[in-house]
C-alpha cells in the first residue's frame, strides 16, 4: 500500500489523482492533502478519503471547515502549513499538483523528510531546478514526472542519458491559437484562450499552452529532470497530442510514448511504477480512428515565450526564476482582464531584460527574486 500526500487536491491534476486513488484502493492510501480556497470540494474530499492532515489557504478557510470536519483530522494553513503537510505527514510519496512556485518549499521539505516526489508542479523545477535536484540526490529520493511529456520521456528512457541519448523531443499541441498568426491575436478573449484543443486543464496552464510558455517551462523542466543540456532538447508541433514525447538515441532509433490525452495515465504511472495498473474508465488509443499524425517545426518568432524560455534556461542562474514569476503574474493579470493576451510575453520580456542574473542562487535569493519580480510586474502595470 503506497501512502500518498497530495498538494492541490481540488485542481485538475488533484481531482484526477483522487480518481486514480479511488479506483485502486488496494494500492493507494491518502494520508494528507492540501487545497486553497475551494472549501466545498475540499470538504467532500476530506469526508471521502479521511486524510490525517489537511492544509488550506488561510485561517478563513480553516474556520469554514471546522464545523463539518470528521474527527481526527488535523488542519493547518498558509505557506507554512503546506510545508508541514508535505514534510510531516507519514506518506511515502508527495504528489505536488499545486499551481506555481508556491510549491517549491513544500517540495524541498518533503525531499528532506525522505519522500519521493511525483511532480506535476513544473514551476518549482523552473524556478529552482538546481536546488530541487541537488537535494533529491542528497536525500536519495526520486523525482518522478507527472507532466505528460516528461512521463512519456521517462517511459522511453533506457540506458545512460548522457552516453546513449542524442535528443529529447517534446511535442506541443500549439494551444488554443495555433491556427492564428501573431497579428490575429490582438483582442482575443480570455474565453477563447481557455479553449484548449486537446486537454482540459487548470486556467493558468491552459493560457501557458496558448502562449507556448508551457512548452518553454517544460524544456527547463526536462533539463532538470533528465539532467540533459538545452542543446539536446527540441520542441515539435504535433496537433493531435497523441505522441506525448520522444527520445532519439545515438543509433537513430526514436522511441515514442503514445496514448489518448488523459492525465490519469501519467499520474497513475508515477504512483505505481514500475508496475502498470488498469486505467479504470480510460479509453484505449484507436489509431485507425486517429488516421494520421502531423508534425511541424515551431516558428520561434511566433512563439516568443518558447524562445524566451530557451534563452532564460541557457543563461541559467536566476533567469528562469524571473521568467517564471513574471509569467505567473502576467497570466493572472490576463485572466483577470487587466492586460491583453499579447501583453503576457511583453511583460515577461521586460522583466527579463531588467534583471541581472545571479548564478547558482540560494533558496533565500530565489524567494527574494521571485517576490521582486512579481512586484516589478505590478509596478509596470501601475
Ligand atoms: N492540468 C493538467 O492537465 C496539467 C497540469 N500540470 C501542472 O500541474 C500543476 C497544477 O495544475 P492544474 O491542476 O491544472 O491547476 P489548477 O488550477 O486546476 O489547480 C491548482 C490547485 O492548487 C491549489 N492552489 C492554487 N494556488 C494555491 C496557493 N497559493 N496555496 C495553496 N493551494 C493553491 C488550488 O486550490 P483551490 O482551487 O482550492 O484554490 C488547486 O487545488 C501546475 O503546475 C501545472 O502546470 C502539468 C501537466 C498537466
Ligand atoms: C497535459 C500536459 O502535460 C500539458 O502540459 C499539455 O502538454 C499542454 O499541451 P500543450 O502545451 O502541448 O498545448
Ligand atoms: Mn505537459
Amino acid at each position: 500500500m503506497r501512502k500518498i500526500c497530495l498538494l492541490g487536491s481540488t485542481g485538475s491534476i488533484g481531482t484526477q489523482t483522487l480518481d486514480v486513488i479511488r479506483s485502486h484502493k488496494e494500492e493507494f492510501q491518502l494520508i494528507g492533502l492540501s487545497f486553497g480556497r475551494n472549501v466545498a470540494l475540499g470538504l467532500k474530499q476530506i469526508q471521502e478519503f479521511r486524510p490525517k492532515v489537511v492544509c488550506v489557504y488561510s485561517k478563513e478557510e480553516a474556520n469554514l471547515l471546522y464545523p463539518d470536519l470528521p474527527p481526527g483530522v488535523k488542519v493547518v494553513y498558509g505557506e507554512q502549513g503546506l510545508v508541514e503537510v508535505a514534510a510531516v505527514c507519514e506518506a511515502d510519496i508527495l504528489v505536488n499538483a499545486v499551481m506555481g512556485s508556491i510549491g517549491l518549499k513544500p517540495t524541498l521539505g518533503a525531499i528532506e523528510s525522505g519522500k519521493d516526489i511525483a511532480i506535476a508542479n513544473k514551476e518549482t523545477l523552473v524556478t529552482a531546478g538546481h536546488l530541487v535536484t541537488e537535494m533529491a540526490k542528497k536525500y536519495e529520493v526520486e523525482l518522478i514526472p507527472v507532466d505528460s511529456e516528461h512521463s512519456a520521456i521517462y517511459q522511453c528512457l533506457h540506458g545512460d542519458v548522457e552516453k546513449d541519448v542524442d535528443r529529447l523531443i517534446l511535442t506541443a499541441s500549439g494551444g488554443s491559437f495555433r491556427d492564428r498568426s501573431l497579428s490575429e491575436l490582438e483582442g482575443v478573449t480570455v474565453e477563447e484562450a481557455l479553449n484548449h484543443p486537446n486537454w482540459e486543464m487548470g486556467a493558468k496552464i491552459t493560457i501557458d499552452s496558448a502562449t507556448m510558455m508551457n512548452k518553454g517551462l517544460e524544456v527547463i523542466e526536462a533539463r532538470w529532470l533528465f539532467n540533459i543540456p538545452y542543446e539536446k532538447i527540441d520542441v515539435i508541433l504535433h496537433k493531435e497530442s497523441i505522441i506525448h514525447s520522444m527520445v532519439e538515441y545515438i543509433d537513430g532509433s526514436v522511441l515514442a510514448h503514445l496514448g489518448t490525452p488523459d492525465m490519469r495515465v501519467p499520474i497513475q504511472y508515477a504512483l505505481s511504477k514500475p508496475k502498470r495498473l488498469v486505467l479504470h474508465g480510460g479509453q484505449k488509443l484507436n489509431l485507425w480512428e486517429v488516421g494520421s499524425l502531423h508534425f511541424e517545426k515551431p516558428n520561434m518568432e511566433r512563439y516568443r515565450c518558447l524562445k524566451m524560455a530557451f534563452e532564460a534556461g541557457k543563461i541559467g542562474g536566476s533567469a528562469p526564476t524571473v521568467l517564471n514569476a513574471a509569467n505567473e503574474i502576467a497570466v493572472s493579470e490576463f485572466l483577470n482582464g487587466n492586460i491583453p493576451f499579447l501583453g503576457i510575453d511583453q511583460l515577461v520580456e521586460k522583466a527579463l531584460s531588467d534583471h541581472s542574473p545571479t548564478s547558482d542562487p540560494s533558496l533565500d535569493e530565489i524567494v527574494m527574486i521571485d517576490e521582486e519580480t512579481r512586484n516589478k510586474i505590478k509596478s509596470y502595470l501601475n
